[in-house]
């Protein structure tokens, strides 16, 4: 893994760090230069500075957002879907990327503001915004005839990467192909999304047997970071998935060690 660059570091996290006003703060930062207007690139730039000079922002940053966009550029999705937009940085930076159609679902409808602000602002035409809790913006998609997901980016309520994955395979979404990254796998961590997308059918076969809690033991404050804890549908998925899948390690945009857990679907065991 390169090392990481000092210069690019984010301002401190701190104790409070996000919905303190700094997400309309920011989006007057950007549009109030002109000549940024039109260009991804450039409001991408844009935002990194805000982040660097004025205040910390829970951007996938530029070192993790490459790896997703290298994943991009090789699979060449035609509809992506992202789990938590905040202030639109993945959304600028992966639906620039694509080719095709982008899903940004992002629960408040405050953020969802500023993500249509800064979107708009710079310039995207494929991008659509989806207001409110993950699990229904997915289901509103399958309703509105999203059979299949090529790629999805999981950077919203840890605990639901695992039951928002599941609900998406028992909808049939997921397909030979689909290509999952899901953000801060390291930092904060997620140990059931990890231990799902690297089980064998056999072993999810045998998962569903017992009870277990997807908030339970979670790292930090990941688990209460919006408010409370989040009540999460029991779905029970496809076990019959199968999946490869790999840690590409790298850092949070303030240094931090992380990474992007990549998982790529490669059909269904048809034994089942
Ligand atoms: C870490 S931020 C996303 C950062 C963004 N992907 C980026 O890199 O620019 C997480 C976002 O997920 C949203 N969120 C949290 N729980 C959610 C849920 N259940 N459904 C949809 N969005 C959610 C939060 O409001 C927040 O804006």
């Amino acid at each position: 893994m390169p090392s990481f660059d000092e210069s690019k570091a984010y301002a401190n996290q701190e104790e409070t760090f996000f919905d303190d006003g700094r997400e309309e703060e920011l989006v007057k930062f950007i549009t109030s230069k002109p000549e940024l207007r039109g260009s991804p690139r450039a409001v991408l730039k844009g935002i990194d500075e805000y982040a660097r000079t004025k205040k910390y922002l829970m951007n996938v940053g530029e070192d993790k957002g490459r790896i997703v966009v290298d994943i991009i550029r090789e699979r060449k999705p035609k509809v992506m879907v992202e789990l938590g937009g905040y202030c639109g940085y993945s959304t600028i930076l992966f639906a620039d990327a694509v080719d095709g159609q982008y899903f940004s679902l992002e629960r408040s409808p405050k953020f969802a503001k500023n993500i249509k602000a800064l979107v708009d602002f710079a310039g995207l035409k494929n991008v659509e915004i989806i207001v409110g809790p993950s699990n229904e913006g997915l289901q509103q998609l399958y309703d509105r005839g999203l059979k299949s997901i090529d790629m999805m980016f999981l950077d919203h309520y840890k605990p639901a990467y695992t039951t928002d994955l599941k609900l998406c395979e028992s909808l049939g979404m997921i397909n030979k192909g689909t290509i999952l990254a899901a953000d801060n796998v390291i930092s904060p961590g997620n140990p059931p999304y990890l231990k799902y997308v690297r089980s064998s059918v056999k072993e999810k076969r045998m998962a569903l047997t017992q009870e277990t809690t997807d908030t339970e033991n979670f790292p930090g404050r990941s688990a209460a970071q919006y408010g409370s804890i989040e009540k999460l549908d029991k779905v029970k998925g496809n076990p019959n998935i199968i999946y490869k899948s790999e840690l590409v390690e790298s850092w949070e945009p303030t240094g931090v060690k992380d990474g992007v857990e990549l998982t790529k679907c490669l059909g269904v065991d048809e034994e089942a």
